[in-house]
């Protein structure tokens, strides 16, 4: 029975976010949540993203950056680098839901995780790097604009001990190391991909029962190529990564070919050009695929779903072959090496004007007045 008051939540302030989001949120669908998905967005998302990201989540919220509703904005002003902190903090606001599981937007689910919904607010699992304090990737708990005011409040006050939201959260619950042990969720449910190094024999005894995977740190799945052949994502010097970290992340990008790229295509109606590159252009971001003839005798291996090797050792039992299984779909056919560009696209008109509309105008760059003067020069003259 579906649960319509309780919510999968997650945050993507700009588009590379979210095509982590994405992944995170069909990786909740393929694994049956009851619950809702919701995710805040802010004004810089894209509105081809924000599309593409409502055929995925129930809900879709633009939050600001930074709040400006009452007086702790002021204190805030003083204190920028703490914005995409505050902009996390938001999912308090979203008091339709009577409970919530917050995650952020670089973990993935291996299985149905719906009864951390049995959990109460501050639930989160420990962090790899200092045990004592929670990891804010993963975290239980209940929407109230009374909380949501008090972190505010202590953020304004106290700041924050690592500038990200992770220090603000552990000074404000800061007897969640020893109050509830209910309240402490296994590491199963927030293991760090990179801690597997840390700890192999630990990952070798538990690691089959990981239910969720945090691709916490600077290098995100999204900064990968995957080869669509081999199901693998590629390595070039800047990459590294044992076997298992390889393995979650040729499972991120399964998901992400099999289910989110057709959705990008839908929206941008790839056109059938003949040329060996085909982009899809967001703001910021471009999804390029590297074109290549397949004869029709490997086109028909790669329809069969077959199990990847390597996402199979990590977790048997949580996953069924079909749910692990790359779906081919018909880009699969020609299509040889995916990878994801951060370069800033051009904004589509509709983009340009609802930033105008709401008061954001590029003052240093193409709106700035000199600008803006050549162009009514040249209209009048
Ligand atoms: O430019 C950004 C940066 C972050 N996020 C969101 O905020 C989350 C946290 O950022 P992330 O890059 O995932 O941080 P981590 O590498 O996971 O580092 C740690 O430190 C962060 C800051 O304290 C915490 O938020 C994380 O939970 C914690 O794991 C992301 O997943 C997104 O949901 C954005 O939308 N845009
Ligand atoms: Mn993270």
């Amino acid at each position: 029975m579906p649960v319509t008051d309780q919510a999968f939540v997650t945050l993507a302030t700009d588009d590379v976010y979210c095509q982590g989001a994405l992944v995170l949120g069909q990786s909740l669908r393929n694994h049956k949540t009851s619950r809702k998905l919701a995710v805040l967005i802010t004004p810089e998302v894209s509105s081809g993203m924000r599309s593409v990201l409502s055929s995925v989540f129930d809900e879709v919220v633009e939050v600001d950056v930074l709040d400006s509703a009452d007086s702790v904005h002021l204190a805030l002003m003083q204190r920028p680098e703490l914005g995409v902190t505050f902009t996390k903090l938001h999912c308090w606001t979203l008091t339709h839901y009577s409970k919530c599981v917050f995650m952020d937007a670089d973990t993935l689910v291996l299985c149905n995780v719906d009864e951390l919904f049995d959990r109460e607010e501050f639930s989160a699992a420990p962090d790899s790097g200092w045990p004592d304090c929670f990891n804010s990737g993963v975290f239980v708990f209940q929407p109230s604009l009374k909380t949501y005011n008090l972190l505010l409040q202590f953020a304004a006050e106290h700041g924050s001990f690592d500038g990200g939201d992770q220090g603000l959260l552990n000074s404000f619950f800061s007897n969640w190391a020893t109050a509830d042990i209910g309240k402490h969720l296994p590491f199963l449910y927030n293991l760090s991909s990179s801690s597997v190094y840390t700890y192999v024999p630990a990952f070798n005894h538990f690691g089959r029962d990981a239910k969720v995977v945090h691709f916490l740190g600077a290098t995100k799945p999204w900064n990968y190529k995957y080869n669509l052949q081999t199901k693998r994502v590629m390595q070039d010097g800047t990459t590294s990564g044992s076997f298992h970290q390889l393995s979650f992340l040729a499972l991120w990008w399964n998901i992400y070919s099999a289910s989110i790229l057709p959705l990008l295509e839908k929206l941008q109606k790839m056109e059938e050009s003949k040329s060996e590159e085909c982009k899809h252009a967001f703001n910021g971001v471009e999804v390029t695929l590297k074109k290549e003839k397949v004869s029709p005798y490997v086109a028909s291996s790669l329809q069969k779903p077959e199990l990847p090797e390597q996402t199979s050792e990590v977790n048997p039992t949580a996953c069924s072959p079909e749910e692990l299984a790359f779906k081919a779909n018909e880009v699969s056919h020609f299509v040889s090496e995916l990878s994801i560009h951060f370069k800033p696209a051009k904004p589509t008109p509709e983009d340009e004007r609802r930033k105008w509309e709401e008061g954001r105008m590029d003052y240093m760059g193409k709106d700035a007045f000199e600008h803006i003067k050549k162009k009514l020069d040249a209209f009048l003259h």
